[in-house]
């Protein structure tokens, strides 16, 4: 068997020339772009993949990219003075505070200064509040980008069993609701979950979050299920040369799994793509 490859980027490029569209149609009335503003506070490597996307993305669709990128030595204060900012700034729409912030600086203190009605990322406790509840809210681009790959690969999540690895606020928790949502039997499994691959061998859909490179190897697979790998990690190749891999021995699972995303290539492109429909769905709430 060859595991089914879940294309996320060419599923990504889809939403985006709708996107595209849609902000072609508003933009007239509105007399303005969307706009996203986008906060990174010193050098980490996997949000600056992230944000070269994000911005080419941006200009791709027409939309505005306000990047603010500050060292490492920047303040809680200067920072929370920045979000008060964008919230007044009507040419913003959407906000996104680029995670994990350096040591010393309080991640979650900042959220929680961002408007909910220009939280991007789905993180304030606002949007997460009504993520627990079923409400609608803008989503957590992650979880909301791995549950319209499940969508679009035809994979239903009602009455299978998901097992998420990691329970992070940014990606493990989000996607393990989406799944509840979605009438999954969910397992949240994390660094203290004894013999982690045979509960992830339970799993019809497999979710990594960890951010280990190459960690889930074909011991943890059940013949034939579904595989989602949220992992973006730097690594050095043989020859001294940096690549990316996911938290998925992804050569190694195609003969296993039914069906398999790739890093790069899987959740990446599609957290870029759910991050700019937020923002698209915000400038249209904003001007209606
Ligand atoms: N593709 C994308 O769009 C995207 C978006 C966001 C993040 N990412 C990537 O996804 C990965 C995870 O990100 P994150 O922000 O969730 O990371 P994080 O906050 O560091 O959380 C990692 C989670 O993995 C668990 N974990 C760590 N080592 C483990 C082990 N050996 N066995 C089982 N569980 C283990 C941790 O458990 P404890 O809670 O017990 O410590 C924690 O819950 C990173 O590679 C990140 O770069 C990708
Ligand atoms: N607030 C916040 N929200 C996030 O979603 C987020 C952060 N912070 N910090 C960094 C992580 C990592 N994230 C990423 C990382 C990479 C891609 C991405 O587009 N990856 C491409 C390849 C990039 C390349 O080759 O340079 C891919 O195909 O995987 C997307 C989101 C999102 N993440």
């Amino acid at each position: 068997m060859t595991a089914r490859l879940l294309d996320g980027k060419a599923l990504a490029e889809k939403i985006q020339d709708r996107l595209k569209v849609e902000i072609a149609e508003l933009q007239p009335d509105r007399g303005r772009a969307p706009g996203l503003a986008v906060l990174m506070v010193g050098d980490n490597p996997a949000s600056a993949a992230y944000v070269r996307n994000k911005e080419r993305a941006c200009e791709r669709l027409g939309m505005v990219s306000f990047g603010q990128h500050l060292p490492a030595t920047a303040t809680q204060a200067e920072l929370t003075a920045i979000i008060h900012q964008l919230n007044a700034d009507p040419n913003v729409d959407g906000i996104l505070v680029q995670l994990p912030l350096p040591e010393g600086l309080d991640g979650n203190a900042l959220l929680l200064e961002i408007d909910p009605d220009k939280d991007a990322d789905g993180l304030h406790p606002a949007n997460l509040g009504r993520l627990v509840r079923g409400e609608p809210c803008l989503r957590s681009c992650t979880p909301a980008g791995v549950m319209e790959i499940l969508r679009d690969g035809g994979i239903d999540p009602a009455g299978k069993k998901a097992v998420v690895v990691g329970r992070s606020i940014l990606v493990g928790k989000p996607i393990a609701l989406m799944l509840l949502e979605a009438n999954a039997t969910v397992t949240i499994a994390h660094s203290r979950t004894p013999d982690l691959a045979a509960v992830c061998r339970e799993a019809d859909i497999l979710v990594a979050a960890v951010g280990r490179p190459l960690m889930i190897g074909p011991d943890y697979i059940k013949p034939g299920a579904t595989v989602i790998d949220v992992g973006i990690n730097r690594i050095t190749d043989q020859t001294g040369k940096g690549k990316l891999v996911g938290d998925v021995d992804f050569d190694r699972l195609l003969d296993v799994a039914g069906a398999i995303t790739p890093v790069p290539g899987g959740v990446g492109p599609m957290t870029v793509t759910m991050l700019l429909a937020n923002t698209v769905e915000s400038y249209r709430r904003r001007l209606a």
